[in-house]
């Protein structure tokens, strides 16, 4: 279970997220949706322990990140929009070197690589991969310490048509499974397909928080709820 309360991060004069309190829980994939600018990646780097709140807090399983044991990437596998590996490691060699300072085995890395379809890429040196490629070596390091809860900031970034379906079927077996997923995402169509539950954020604050059918109900779309509940001043 996520749980993100009262959370407000200022930085000097801007307030990026104000008093923001949402859940994400198990067995579900919920959508963080909001504009540029909203506070989705805040309240990811939140989360994960990148950035100290001003007040409130985020927690995983009622812990801290900081407080996740020492190996967090065990208990959550994390995609960040800007964590870009070096350019001139290997594929697998990136993976390897998360693995081995996470108490991961070397087997872990292979089955990885497998499962998002870059064995054959894991020698070439990350420079050489297409967006999708790097997105899916990061879903990869994600996926590494097998963890019950995901945090996916932009996961279908970059990714083609097949990339799509492909993160869709992941992250559907990964929930029922039990697996607790938060995904932000600019991909309505996408996100209304995958996603359980669906917080809308604008402006640091939530402005609507739900099921799909809660949020979107009464809208033609998600997209509709979604330029409605963005758009009013509050
Ligand atoms: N380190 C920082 N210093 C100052 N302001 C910041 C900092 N990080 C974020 N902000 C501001 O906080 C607000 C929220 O930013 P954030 O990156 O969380 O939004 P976002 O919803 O993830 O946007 P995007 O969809 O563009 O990734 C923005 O106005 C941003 O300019």
């Amino acid at each position: 279970m996520i749980e993100i309360s009262r959370l407000t991060k200022r930085y000097s004069t801007k307030v990026a997220v104000a008093d923001v309190t949402f859940t994400a829980p198990p067995g579900a994939v919920t959508g963080l949706i909001g504009p540029n600018g909203s506070g989705k990646s805040t309240t990811i780097r939140a989360l994960l322990g990148l950035t100290r709140p001003t007040h409130g807090t985020a927690t995983v399983d009622g812990c801290q990140y900081g407080d996740l044991g020492p190996y967090p990437l065990r208990r959550v596998g994390a995609l960040l929009d800007n964590a870009a590996p070096v350019p001139e490691r290997r594929g697998v060699d990136h993976l390897r070197w998360i693995a081995q300072t996470n108490g991961i085995s070397r087997r872990r890395v292979d089955e990885v690589l497998e499962q998002v379809d870059l064995t054959g890429a894991a020698r070439s040196r990350v420079k050489q991969y297409s967006l999708g490629m790097k997105q899916r070596l990061g879903i990869a390091a994600a996926l590494l310490g097998d963890p019950d809860v995901l945090v996916l900031d932009e996961p279908m970034n970059g990714l083609d048509p097949e990339g799509i379906r492909w993160i869709r079927e992941l992250l559907r077996r990964r929930t029922a499974e039990g697996a607790t997923v938060l995904v932000s995402s600019h991909f309505m169509t996408e996100l209304e397909s995958v996603a359980e539950r669906v917080v809308v954020l604008a402006r640091g604050q939530v402005r609507a928080e739900g099921t799909i059918t809660e949020v979107a109900g009464g809208f033609e779309s998600l997209e509709a709820a979604y330029f409605h509940h963005t758009t009013v001043s509050v």
